[in-house]
């Protein structure tokens, strides 16, 4: 399945800058001038994670795999977007099929950086951006509204729950509120994310700062993070440009780096540990001489649902997960260690996947 997250932004305020770091490649051109991204970038991303890195010591596991989020770079988005205006709709579509959005919004001054609204205002860049996603879901949903009129009228059940649901998101959205602000039933909530409403993703706000302010944030960053409390989003302080200069440095050289800037931990980690959070994502293992691999799921998944993580077939044919919490696997030394002290347990059918967990399935083929 796999995990994917729109950098999405106002025109020239870093965001291919921040692709390309993540990635650790120049795929995206990044420049100095609007609208430098037209086609979106796509690129996998390691979750870094240093309980692998601590399995595999243990287990002497020959290789080390992460689990990967995707992250797609975004054209530019400006006021007018949702009729037309800049490169206009067509990457509104892009926005729609991710799972949640990164908002990067330009915390730093710089007189040789353009900025299209020419002044430096992340909250209003931000309200800018919401707008125009507003906007963008009622025009879709009205257009779909008329394409289910005669599918209810036949008494067609799933057209009659849609229907239901986007009105609902209509009447927040024509009251200037967001669609996430709407409250969903648990039997609705399938229903309701297949709408792919572009405002109901949830939002991480990226402040890209200036390289002077990556460690302490700035007063930009300031609002933003008090804007993101008041809605119950998350924000991220970062240095888009900082972070690209990381990127090309081997791992000693980044350290020596890092400390030089007071930071401890490169500020891609914390964005993407903030978007596995965002997502509710959580970590298993499973761990062997041959490699320690970690696997993605969404919390509260069920054994077999994270088999079907690594293959089809061990959904299909799951019997049971021998389970070794984390920090039993590190205290006893490993699988065996766990195994004699009585704390590898076996899991059926209706147990969830904790964070953390290392399994390993077996199934019929
Ligand atoms: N933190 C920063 N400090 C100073 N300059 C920056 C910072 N982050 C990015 N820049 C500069 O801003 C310019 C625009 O960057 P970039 O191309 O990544 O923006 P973009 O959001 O992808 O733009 P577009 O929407 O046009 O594709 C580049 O010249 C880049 O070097
Ligand atoms: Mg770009």
């Amino acid at each position: 399945m796999g995990f994917k997250m729109g950098i999405v932004g106002m025109p020239n305020v870093g965001k291919s800058t921040l692709f390309n770091a993540l990635t650790r490649t120049a795929a995206a051109q990044a420049a100095n001038f609007p609208f430098c991204t037209i086609e979106p970038n796509v690129g996998d991303v390691a979750v870094p994670d240093k309980r692998l890195d601590t399995l595999a010591s243990i287990a002497g596991s020959k290789q080390i795999i992460p689990t990967r989020m995707t992250f797609v770079d975004i054209a530019g988005l400006v006021k007018g977007a949702s009729r037309g205006e800049g490169l206009g709709n067509q990457f509104l579509a892009n926005i729609r099929e991710t799972d949640a959005i990164a908002h990067v919004l330009r915390c730093f001054e710089d007189d040789d950086v353009t900025h299209v609204d020419g002044r430096v205002d992340p909250v209003a860049d931000a309200e800018t951006i919401e707008t125009e996603l507003m906007l963008a879901d009622i025009e879709s949903i009205e257009k779909r509204l008329q394409g289910l009129t005669r599918k209810v009228r036949g008494g067609d059940k799933d057209a009659v729950q849609q229907e239901r649901l986007l009105k609902a998101a209509l009447v927040a959205l024509e009251d200037g509120r967001p669609a996430r602000m709407v409250d969903i039933d648990p039997d609705d909530a399938k229903a309701w994310k297949m709408l792919q409403l572009l405002t109901t993703k949830p939002i991480l706000y990226v402040c890209n700062v200036d390289e002077g302010s990556a460690a302490t944030g700035n007063e930009f960053s300031a609002k933003v993070a008090a804007m993101a409390e008041a809605q119950g989003a998350a924000s991220v302080v970062i240095s888009a440009a900082i972070e690209e200069e990381i990127s090309q440095l081997d791992a000693e050289e980044a350290e020596v780096f890092l400390e030089d800037l007071s930071l401890e931990e490169p500020g891609l980690d914390r964005l993407i540990k903030a978007g596995y959070e965002l997502l509710k994502l959580e970590t298993y293992f499973t761990v062997g001489p041959k490699e320690a691999r970690a696997w993605t799921i969404r919390n509260g998944t069920l054994a077999p649902q994270a088999a079907g993580v690594i293959h089809g077939d061990f959904e299909r044919g799951f019997i049971r997960a021998e389970t070794i919490a984390y920090d039993d696997f590190v205290t006893l030394k490993g699988e065996s260690g766990a195994k004699e002290a009585g704390k590898m347990r076996v899991e059926g059918k209706a147990y969830t996947v904790k964070d953390g967990d290392v399994l390993h399935f077996l199934f019929n083929a």
